[in-house]
């Protein structure tokens, strides 16, 4: 479970994050949705203790993540901004290398290596260098990776960015996958239909401020619409993000 409470970063005059306070429960996908320079990847970089916030707190199953930044990461699956991989590497090599750092031993980190390059059909690639890899098998290979220390809380800012429509849908099916086995998952997305497909809980945010958040019901009960696009085009103030 991640909880997030006044959280502020300014960079200059820029206030990017402005009091932002938001939870996402276990066994459920929640969305952070939010128009381009909304602040969503600077709260999730506060989130998994990449940055360090102007103020306010940070727990990750109720873990303060600045006091103790080393258990926060290591209850965290992480697929950030930029999902670089070391390219002389092979796919399984990349994610047993993170494994490594997670200080997992040998025999679980086959283990666990294998399943997931079963569960997110990374078979065939496995043991290629990833020099050349489509933004799709680099997502997949950067997903695996960070979820090898088998992670309570995944944190994915814009997963399905540059993935075709296979790979988005086989992208979900993931997610759900992870939400059913109880694990806490938070994506951040700039398209309203991504988030509406997939989220129990979905905060919106615009400015660096929550402008809403809630149920798909709830926000559609707190805005007096029935249409979720009607609703993000309310709360947000403008059509952007609507694709
Ligand atoms: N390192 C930085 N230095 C200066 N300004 C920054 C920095 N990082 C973010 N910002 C600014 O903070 C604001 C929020 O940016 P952020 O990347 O968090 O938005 P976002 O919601 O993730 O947007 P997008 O959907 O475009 O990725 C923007 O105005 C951005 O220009």
């Amino acid at each position: 479970m991640l909880e997030v409470q006044g959280l502020r970063k300014a960079f200059g005059a820029i206030q990017a994050v402005d009091g932002v306070s938001f939870s996402a429960p276990d066994g459920a996908i929640t969305g952070l949705l939010g128009p381009n320079g909304a602040g969503k990847t600077t709260t999730l970089r506060m989130l998994y203790t990449l940055m360090r916030p102007d103020a306010g707190s940070i727990r990750i199953d109720g873990v303060d993540a600045q006091v103790d930044p080393l258990q926060a990461r290591r209850r965290m699956g992480v697929l950030p901004d930029a999902k670089g991989l070391y390219k002389r590497l092979t796919a399984r090599e990349n994610i047993e290398y993170f494994g490594r750092l997670q200080g997992l031993g040998e025999a679980t980190l086959r283990e666990r290596c294998e399943q997931l390059i079963q569960a997110l059909d990374l078979g065939e690639i496995a043991d290629r260098k990833t020099e050349g890899f489509s933004q799709g098998q680099r997502v997949k290979t950067a997903i695996a990776r960070a979820l090898i220390h088998a992670p309570q809380n995944i944190l994915l800012d814009e997963p399905t960015n540059g993935l075709d429509v296979m790979a988005t849908r086989a992208m979900r099916r993931f997610l759900l996958g992870l939400r059913e086995a109880g694990h806490c998952v938070l994506f951040s997305s700039h398209i309203m239909q991504e988030v509406a497909a997939l989220c129990d809980r979905i905060v919106v945010i615009a400015h660096g401020r929550v402008v809403a958040q809630g149920t798909p019901d709830e926000l559609r009960a707190q805005t007096g619409m029935d249409n979720l696009e009607d609703v993000f085009v309310q709360v947000i103030g403008s059509e952007e993000g609507l694709s």
